[in-house]
């Protein structure tokens, strides 16, 4: 389980959000909701621990994140605009490096891994492996970037609008993604502006900007 206590972000005069508490329970598929500038990227880097919240702590299964920093790391998977590719290498051989790095990672709930072969043809982008990210379309690189979710073994996600450049067909994948990983024990949060990948079953949503932020999106 992971929660936020009495989280707040601000940066500088700009307070994103602040006396936030929430929780994110195993098998389980959350949402956030809202408008451009309300503060869902921003928590999910705090999540991610891409940022430091400003005040309040992350506690993974109630203990600080920082007192159990590899478990964290080992567990917690996420997309988001901040992780970029290295210039020079394909698709391929970055999910070759995740996959190597993979297997000195824990399988807790026994997920059927992908080889990065695999894990590109099932994303429907088999042609990704050879080829360096900028010489796929934006939605091909998209697809690229969400095979390593079948590479890396986790078991809770923070996916920041996935959905983002995917043509309908690569939305419905994630739709049945997420249901596959929450049945399989999986917690996984999504921003999103995409209707459908808020209609799931189960959906537990949280809408921006968060109750007690007092801030409005800009
Ligand atoms: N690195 C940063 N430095 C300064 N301000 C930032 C930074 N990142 C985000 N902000 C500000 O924080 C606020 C929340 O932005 P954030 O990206 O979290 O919104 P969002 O809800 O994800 O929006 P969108 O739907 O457009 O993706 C905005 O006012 C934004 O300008």
């Amino acid at each position: 389980m992971i929660e936020i206590r009495n989280g707040a972000k601000n940066f500088q005069s700009n307070q994103v959000f602040e006396k936030i508490d929430l929780v994110f329970e195993p098998a389980t598929y959350y949402t956030f909701t809202g408008p451009n500038g309300s503060g869902k990227s921003t928590l999910m880097s705090c999540l991610l621990r891409q940022t430091a919240l400003s005040e309040g702590e992350i506690l993974w299964c109630g203990k600080d994140t920082l007192a159990t920093n590899a478990t964290y790391a080992e567990q917690v998977f996420g997309i988001n605009d901040s992780i970029g590719w290295l210039p020079g290498l394909t698709v391929g051989n970055h999910l070759k490096l995740m996959e190597k790095n993979s297997k000195n990672l824990p399988n807790l709930l026994n997920q059927e891994l992908l080889s990065p072969e695999e894990a590109l043809e099932e994303l429907g982008v088999p042609q990704a492996f050879e080829k360096e990210p900028y010489a796929l379309s934006s939605g091909q690189e998209q697809r690229a970037r969400l095979a390593s979710l079948l590479v890396r073994p986790a078991s809770y996600y923070f996916l920041d609008e996935p959905e983002k450049r995917l043509d309908a067909q690569g939305v419905e994948w994630i739709a049945h993604w997420v249901q596959s990983r929450v049945e399989a024990g999986a917690m996984v949060c999504i921003a999103t502006h995409d209707p459908v990948l808020n209609q799931i079953p189960g959906t537990v949503n949280i809408s921006f900007p968060l109750e007690g932020s007092g801030v409005e999106p800009r």
